[in-house]
């Protein structure tokens, strides 16, 4: 069995064996597959994340879903992450720990209010199990949480079993360019 340390390991070289002028063609597709989920189409308020160089690319969608629907992004707040509407790039500042771009806006959302997550991922499988950056702060969040639960990732991404510690949320559904798992 391969340790989570293991994991962020072979997934990193991964990434580095990508080509990634791909990942806009798969985020696109990974995307128009989430908007096609019942999901998806019953939520009014989304929280999403704003992708960072290495993740599937959030950016287009979150412009596209904020015409019609409320759209959150994490903002880190020490341990916790605080949910922060999208108002457009323009009202966005780099966050000082890792750069992440982070809603400027005063509206904040409990995650009790939210009805879908987009959440991101180092690593995933088949049923739906998830492996983040190893800070704990998506698990912290979704274990309150009875929203849907899709993890978005590059089929790469996907392993044969990702480590489980009592306090992994399982997603209902994880979505890649070649693939749909639901659980
Ligand atoms: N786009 C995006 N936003 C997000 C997350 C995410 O995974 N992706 N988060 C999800 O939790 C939260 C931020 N948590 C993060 C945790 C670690 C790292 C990070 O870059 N870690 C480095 C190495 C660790 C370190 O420097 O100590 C890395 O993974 O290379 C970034 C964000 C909230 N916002
Ligand atoms: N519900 C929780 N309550 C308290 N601590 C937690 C909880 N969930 C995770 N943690 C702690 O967070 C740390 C990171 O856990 P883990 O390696 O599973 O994170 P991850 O799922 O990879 O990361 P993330 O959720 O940030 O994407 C661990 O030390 C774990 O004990």
């Amino acid at each position: 069995m391969t340790t989570k340390k293991e994991l962020r390991i072979t997934i990193k070289s991964l990434k580095n064996q990508q080509d990634r002028k791909e990942w806009e063609e798969f985020s696109n597709k990974i995307f128009a597959q989430v908007e096609q989920t019942e999901a998806f189409k019953k939520s009014s308020t989304i929280l999403s994340y704003w992708s960072m160089n290495d993740e599937v690319i959030t950016h287009q969608a979150v412009e596209r879903w904020s015409k019609h629907k409320k759209v959150y992004l994490p903002l880190i707040k020490g341990n916790d992450l605080e949910l922060v509407r999208f108002e457009g790039v323009k009202k966005m500042k780099p966050e000082p720990i890792f750069g992440i771009l982070e809603p400027t806006s005063e509206e904040k959302i409990e995650i009790s209010g939210i009805d879908l997550v987009i959440v991101p991922g180092v690593a995933f499988d088949a049923n739906c199990n998830r492996m983040g950056r190893g800070k704990g702060y998506y698990d912290r969040l979704l274990s309150e949480s009875v929203a849907a639960k899709i993890g978005v990732a590059y089929n790469f991404q996907i392993v044969d079993e990702v480590p489980v510690d009592q306090h992994d949320v399982p997603l209902n559904m994880v979505v890649t360019e070649k693939n749909i798992f639901k659980r």
